[in-house]
């Protein structure tokens, strides 16, 4: 690390700005230069100055990167399961059973519209403790979380996906996905950046561009920046999903790369092929929690049928959306 420039070792790790804020350094005044040559481009008097010397400054850097590393990997909160707690539907009725969701976990949540779908998704994002109009209760690791952890925007490990999502921020693509990822201090900020701006462009169905600002982005294009935003860099273990299906995104490719093994997942939809591909599915009627269903194995063996037709249902939707003529011998499953 002494042999790379600081314009290197920033580009790796720019939280290091902080460090030398510390003893009054610029990094963006000295580019090209090598870690080792700070030592003779200041020169011992300016590390005096500052009640230190360079082998110390030194020293001081290598244990902040240390220290950041741990915290790096300290701050990921790790969810193994979530506990919903019988509240009542909207009769007033009290539901019947408690809902565990494990890590590595795929839950869907069908019902009618209107049912009460999206509010269960609002009752796990607030962590809700009978305060909201379910009444239910929502335990993490068995347990009720404190009002902190309910209420601090810091290290909050759910990330939800809603239906709508506006940006209030006046930025650039590059930008907003640049500022999230200094805020989640990673390292190598701009390959992840490129890697999210590349995953949210094929989830998209029109392209964008990275100097596209974020409130100029069609519904479809910020819900596909936000899913591969929260799948490459989020650090949340529990990812609540909105009627994906309605977004204008690949929505087969999204749950694909939100789903990983040690998150929750939920996903409120009335789409069949996304219900099927989940473990289970919670079915809400009246505001209540009804049924917890098990895919069946019969059920996910028609999976690959099912996903044909949906493959056709979508070319036949392109094919309206550009003015196409329509040959519907070619849907013939
Ligand atoms: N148990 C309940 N008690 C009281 N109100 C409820 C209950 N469950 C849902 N509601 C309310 O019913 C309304 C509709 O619920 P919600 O928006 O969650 O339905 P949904 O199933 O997500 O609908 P859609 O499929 O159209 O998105 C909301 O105002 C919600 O707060």
């Amino acid at each position: 690390m002494l042999h790379m420039t600081i314009d290197e070792l920033m580009e790796m790790m720019p939280w290091i700005a902080d460090f030398f804020s510390s003893f009054a350094i610029d990094p963006s005044q000295l580019g090209n230069k090598r870690l080792e040559e700070l030592g003779s481009i200041f020169g011992e008097d300016y590390f005096e100055e500052k009640g230190s010397d360079y082998q110390t400054f030194i020293d001081g850097f290598f244990q902040f990167i240390e220290q950041v590393k741990v915290l790096q990997q300290g701050s990921v909160f790790t969810v193994e399961s979530l506990t919903v707690l019988p509240g009542h539907n909207k009769s007033g009725e009290k539901e019947t059973f408690s809902v565990e969701l494990k890590k590595g976990k795929v839950t869907a949540i069908v019902g009618p519209t209107g049912s009460g779908k999206s509010r269960l998704l609002a009752d796990i994002e607030s962590l809700a403790q009978e305060d909201t109009p379910t009444k239910r209760r929502i335990l993490v690791n068995g347990r009720a979380p404190d009002d902190e952890e309910r209420f601090s925007t810091e290290g909050h490990f759910i990330a939800q996906l809603s239906q709508n999502m506006n940006f209030v921020m006046d930025l650039s693509v590059e930008d907003f996905l640049t500022l999230h990822a200094e805020s989640r201090m990673v390292d190598e900020i701009s390959h992840i950046v490129q890697k999210i701006y590349d995953t949210a462009n094929i989830l998209a169905g029109e392209p964008f561009s990275r100097e596209t600002p974020v409130t100029e982005l069609s519904g479809g294009q910020s819900r596909a920046l936000m899913i591969a935003d929260t799948a490459l860099l989020s650090p949340a273990s529990v990812v609540l999903i909105d009627e994906i299906e309605n977004a204008g995104v690949d929505k087969i490719k999204s749950l694909e790369l939100l789903v990983s093994n040690n998150k929750i997942v939920l996903i409120s939809t009335h789409d069949p092929l996304l219900a099927l591909s989940a473990d289970q599915r919670l079915v809400i009627k009246n505001g209540g929690i009804s049924k917890l269903l098990n895919t069946t194995q019969d059920e996910k063996k028609h999976l690959e049928s099912l996903e044909k037709i949906d493959r056709k249902i979508s070319h036949l939707r392109n094919q309206l959306r550009t003015g196409e003529e329509i040959d519907l011998s070619d849907l013939l499953v």
